[in-house]
């Protein structure tokens, strides 16, 4: 049986130990700091549009990583900075009865382009995975998900193409832990259509009504899609899902507000940002390209002021950052 080592226990990592271990798929979850010996001496809060639970978890600290064994899965759901790290350290670990990690599968969870390809450094079999979920860790040891029936959205893939068994097994799965999941030959494809929706994340670190961040919002995914377009990538589009999400839905009261997504979370952690590998991506690939990216430097720069001098979200006013 297929064994899951997640790196990283927070909105995304932490949920989806929880799910394995109530659906009885094996799984070591690996944390860190804190966040990580809470989990193991009270267990997770974790909180779902139903219930609110403790949750025992097969946690480790990433000190004392579990042993791997031939057949683990890797499923890396750390913040993109975080990635370089996180590969490093993994890649280089022995497996039981020989080899090294860096032949097992890795699944990247990141937002953003970059994960993946700085896992290719070490890691032969790399693949990717975009999923939408409302999850959010802002509370030492507390985890929310607040949509239901399912928990989230994964497309998952080969990187950077192609579909086999592995790819397989890790939907199937997904599957049965209560995602909606699909398989996908051009993950690529639907990891870029999901980087249109992140470069939006920055608008909420800022203050500003509801109208002038709309415009905000707007305005950054025309400029990405320019950009994105540029560089010859083809973002996906909704309508080409094989899985019905239709009746998939954000609970109302379920503790997941409006504006308050992976990035926001972070600032309100104080946990270090990712706007570098989302907006930044952008910038990147428009230097690389030729394409003038004004507005998601100018938001990239206001957020890692914001980051440099440890300031909460909300605390800047958007008009500092651009007029609308
Ligand atoms: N939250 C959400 O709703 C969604 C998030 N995503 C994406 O998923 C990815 C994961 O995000 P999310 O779950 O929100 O991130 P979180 O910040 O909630 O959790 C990441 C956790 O990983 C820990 N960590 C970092 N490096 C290591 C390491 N080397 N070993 C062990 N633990 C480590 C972090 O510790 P520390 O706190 O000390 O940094 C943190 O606890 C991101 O790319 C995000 O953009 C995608 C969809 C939705
Ligand atoms: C799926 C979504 C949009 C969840 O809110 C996300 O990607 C994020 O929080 O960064």
């Amino acid at each position: 049986m297929t064994r899951y080592i997640i790196i990283g226990a927070g909105a995304v990592g932490a949920s989806l130990a929880a799910e394995f271990e109530r659906s009885g798929i094996a799984y070591a979850l690996v944390g860190r700091g804190q966040q990580a010996a809470h989990i193991a001496a009270h267990g997770l809060t974790y909180r779902r549009p139903k219930e609110t639970r403790n949750v025992r978890l097969n946690i480790h600290d990433t000190a004392s990583p579990p042993s791997l064994a031939p057949g683990d899965i890797l499923l890396l759901t750390v913040k993109s900075q975080d990635v370089e790290a996180a590969t490093e350290f993994w890649a280089w670990q022995p497996v039981e009865g020989g080899g090294l990690a860096a032949d097992l599968p890795l699944v990247t969870f990141q937002n953003g382009l970059a994960a993946e390809d700085i896992a290719l450094r070490r890691f032969a079999h790399v693949y990717a995975a975009s999923i939408l979920i409302p999850a959010r860790f802002t509370v030492t040891g507390e985890v929310v998900v607040g949509s239901e029936p399912q928990l989230g959205v994964v497309t998952v893939g080969r990187y950077p193409h192609g579909l086999d068994d592995t790819a397989r097994t890790i939907a199937a799965d997904l599957t049965a832990a209560n995602y909606l999941v699909e398989a996908r030959a051009d993950i690529r494809r639907w990891k870029s259509a999901k980087l249109e929706h992140n470069v939006t994340n920055v608008v909420e670190l800022f203050a500003g009504d509801r109208e002038v961040r709309t415009k905000a919002a707007d305005a950054l995914v025309t400029e990405a899609r320019r950009v994105l377009q540029a560089a010859g990538h083809d973002p996906a589009a909704r309508s080409e899902r094989s899985v019905d999400i239709s009746g998939w839905r954000i609970v109302e009261g379920s503790g997941i507000e409006r504006g308050q997504q992976s990035t926001w979370q972070s600032f309100t952690r104080g946990a270090s940002s990712e706007v570098d590998y989302l907006n930044g991506e952008i910038v990147r690939l428009g230097r690389l390209h030729g394409v003038e990216t004004p507005l998601n430097a100018a938001f990239q720069r206001a957020a890692a002021e914001l980051a440099r001098d440890g300031r909460k979200p909300g605390t800047r006013d958007i008009h500092e950052v651009a007029r609308f």
